[in-house]
């Protein structure tokens, strides 16, 4: 009888971590994304690939897993903030050491991170908003042994003022919760293909996020570019509508000129497809 919540945990916890790999892996491929890593190439990025892309959610795999075996039945403290923080920055080591130093997931590592272990905090299930709830209450708890780096991402947040990475997850998550995931289950009803319902989602990220990687490579027309863009996407009817499809590939166009790439919507694309694997049992696997 005592094993058995440890048996829960490792099962859960496996489980959980191939989600997550799996949802990495899901956004990577997705065809044709802006600016981003996808089946057709490398974006507006030149250290990039979707093999190292692969690669990298892999080398993931392990970080998830402990993640989620720490965290399990566990309640939001710093204690737990703590260990979850050494683990996140652990798994950016693996991924550094799986690309050669490349940066291919250091947001989705945060947000993915903490999602994994909140559901695991829940014991292993949950409706997302109170995942995504729970995920906020560890983002928001102060992590004392992080070091103390400027960032591009914390540089861009300060210097045009707007919320970054730590503030999605602080704010639980809007993003996902009032943009991604509704506009997942209205694309579907509509009856176009998943592809396009994923790509609509992204779209719905990229309406509203400062997202910290078109800030830092492309400045405010980069993040106007990529919101206007996002916008007309989606008032053309989606991605499964001609004029959607054209708007789509407009915006591609727009944002390579300008060298920018919303990586931080795809991490939140990530997580949007992680909860939805989590609360839609077909898709499990
Ligand atoms: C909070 C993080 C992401 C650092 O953020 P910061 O903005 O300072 O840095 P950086 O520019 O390196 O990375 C930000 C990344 O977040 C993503 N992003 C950009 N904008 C946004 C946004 N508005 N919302 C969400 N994600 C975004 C992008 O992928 C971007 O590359 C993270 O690296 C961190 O501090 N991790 C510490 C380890 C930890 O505590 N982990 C716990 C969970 S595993
Ligand atoms: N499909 C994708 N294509 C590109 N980036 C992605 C993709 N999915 C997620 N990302 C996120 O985008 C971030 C990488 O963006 P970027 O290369 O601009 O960051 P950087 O290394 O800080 O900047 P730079 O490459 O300009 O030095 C990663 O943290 C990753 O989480």
């Amino acid at each position: 009888m005592k094993l058995l919540p440890r048996i829960e945990a490792e099962g859960g916890a496996d489980w959980l971590a191939r989600a997550a790999t799996q949802s990495l892996i899901d956004e990577a491929r997705l065809s044709p994304k802006p600016g981003l890593v996808d089946s057709r190439g490398n974006g507006a990025h030149h250290d990039l690939t979707l093999e190292l892309m692969e690669r990298s959610a892999h080398s993931l795999t392990p970080t998830f897993q402990a993640l989620a075996q720490q965290s399990w039945l566990r309640p939001v403290d710093v204690a737990l903030r703590q260990t979850i923080g050494r683990l996140g920055r652990e798994g950016e080591q693996q991924m550094m050491a799986a690309t050669g130093g490349v940066n291919t997931h250091r947001g989705a590592i945060w947000a993915l991170g903490l999602l994994v272990s909140a559901v695991a905090m829940l014991g292993g299930s949950g409706p997302a908003e109170e995942i995504t709830a729970t995920a906020a209450k560890l983002a928001q708890l102060p992590d004392e042994a992080a070091p103390k780096v400027f960032s591009k991402g914390l540089r861009a947040t300060h210097r045009y003022r707007v919320p970054g990475a730590r503030e999605e997850a602080q704010q639980a998550f809007p993003h996902i919760m009032k943009l991604a995931l509704p506009q997942l289950q209205q694309s579907r009803q509509r009856g176009g293909s998943e592809t396009a319902a994923r790509l609509d989602a992204l779209m719905a990220i990229m309406t509203s996020l400062s997202d910290t990687c078109v800030l830092s490579r492309a400045g405010l027309e980069g993040l106007e570019t990529m919101r206007t863009g996002a916008r007309n996407v989606l008032q053309a009817g989606g991605v499964a509508h001609p004029h959607g499809w054209q708007a789509l590939a407009d915006l591609d166009r727009q944002m390579l000129a300008l060298n920018a790439s919303p990586g931080g919507a795809a991490d939140l694309l990530a997580a949007t497809l992680f909860l939805d694997r989590l609360t839609t049992p077909y898709l499990a696997n």
